[in-house]
């Protein structure tokens, strides 16, 4: 390894640039875990840091990408030894230190998981923060009483990778869910991952009275925004909403109504977490959580592709996860 190529972040919060470069090893940020990498992705938090539409990277330059898979070099921890198969993520990963989009990178053993047996370096750069975010979400649901006979649960923006892989855990466990999509043309897609219903985001009845008639027992919500205030006032009695994400916009207005008159629970999901719960959602997905429709729901694209699929993020032309082969596979 002379040099290898990466995608860096460049410039400042007001003035962002990104583009491709060669790195030396010499430059990689400190840590005890040297990865070769194989793949990456690109989540809607990495459109955001290397087109500067969100204030994410908190280091200029910053090589981006928030997750990845390869395989260890060198490690100074126990945990890991030369050979094993890994995925990183997530805490500064391609935010604060260089992330995925390299052929190498080097990173606190804290931020590694073993690609769990039963799942690929490919399958786990498939999951990666999105489908790992799906299952902490899903997991604090059913620890919050969720079960299927109480009905239909709600995921929106449901052909993004978050909620692609949530539709998926959530039908294997037998909910029925509903999906809603500004992309009602993807609904193939969605019931292919086990949606019982898709719902064009445009036709979601939600009203503005601070209760609304209960539809849903649940929610994984993506989106934020009004489209959360809308989940809020038509979840019902003891219901259980996972807000995860903000591609719809950060501020939402409610009442306390939902709260205390139905004890909806409205519960954050926050994927930066300890060893032992990455460790046991990643041996979940591999088990229990296993996603069935990893192939239909990834695309894996060249590492020449990535500015454009980043654009495509950033534009909601994307479906499911876009895995990016920046290195060899073995
Ligand atoms: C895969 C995961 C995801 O996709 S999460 C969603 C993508 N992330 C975002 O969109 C967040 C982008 N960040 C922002 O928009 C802003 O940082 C902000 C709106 C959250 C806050 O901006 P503001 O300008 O008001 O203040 P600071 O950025 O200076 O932060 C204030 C305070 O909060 C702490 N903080 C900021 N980011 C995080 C974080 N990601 N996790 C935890 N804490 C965070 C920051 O350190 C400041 O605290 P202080 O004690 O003052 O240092
Ligand atoms: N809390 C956490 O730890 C995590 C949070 N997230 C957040 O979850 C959300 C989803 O992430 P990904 O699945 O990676 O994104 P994605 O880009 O794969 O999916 C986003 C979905 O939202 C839709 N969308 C975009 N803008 C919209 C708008 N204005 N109105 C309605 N729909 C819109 C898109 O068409 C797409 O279907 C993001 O906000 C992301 O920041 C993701 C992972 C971890």
């Amino acid at each position: 390894m002379d040099t290898f190529e990466a995608y860096l972040i460049e410039g400042s919060p007001e003035a962002v640039r990104s583009g491709f470069t060669q790195l030396a090893q010499a430059q990689l940020d400190p840590g005890e875990v040297l990865v070769r990498l194989q793949y990456a992705s690109v989540n809607y938090k990495d459109a955001l840091a290397a087109t500067g539409k969100g204030r994410i990277i908190r280091r200029f330059p910053c090589v981006g990408g928030i997750d990845a898979a390869g395989v260890v070099e060198s490690s100074d921890s126990p945990r890991f030894r030369k050979g094993d198969a890994v995925v990183v993520h997530s805490h500064g990963f391609g935010v604060s230190h260089h992330g995925g989009y390299a052929g190498w990178a080097r990173v606190p053993a804290d931020w590694v998981n073993h690609v769990p047996p039963g799942l690929t370096p490919l399958d786990a750069a498939t999951i990666g923060v999105a489908g790992y975010t799906a299952a902490l979400a899903v997991d604090l649901m059913l620890l919050n009483g969720i079960v299927p006979s109480r009905g239909p649960v709600l995921v929106n923006g449901a052909t993004g990778g978050v909620a692609s892989v949530a539709i998926d855990l959530l039908a294997q466990l037998g909910f029925e869910v509903v999906a809603v999509t500004g992309k009602p043309e993807q609904a193939d897609y969605l019931q292919a991952l086990g949606a019982a219903s898709v719902i064009a985001a445009s036709g979601l009845q939600t009203g503005s009275r601070p209760l609304e008639s209960a539809q849903w027992q649940a929610a994984v919500d993506s989106l934020g925004g009004e489209p959360l205030a809308g989940i809020i006032r038509t979840t019902q009695k003891d219901g259980v909403i996972a807000s995860i994400g903000n591609a719809a916009g950060i501020a939402f207005s409610s009442t306390v109504m939902p709260f205390i008159l139905r004890g909806v629970r409205l519960i954050g999901v926050n994927s930066d977490n300890d060893v032992p719960t990455r460790e046991h959602l990643w041996k979940r997905l591999a088990t229990d959580l296993r996603p069935r429709h990893l192939e239909r729901i990834r695309q894996v694209q060249p590492f020449a592709a990535l500015p454009r699929v980043i654009d495509d993020v950033v534009a909601g032309r994307i479906r499911g996860r876009n895995v990016i082969a920046v290195g060899a596979a073995d």
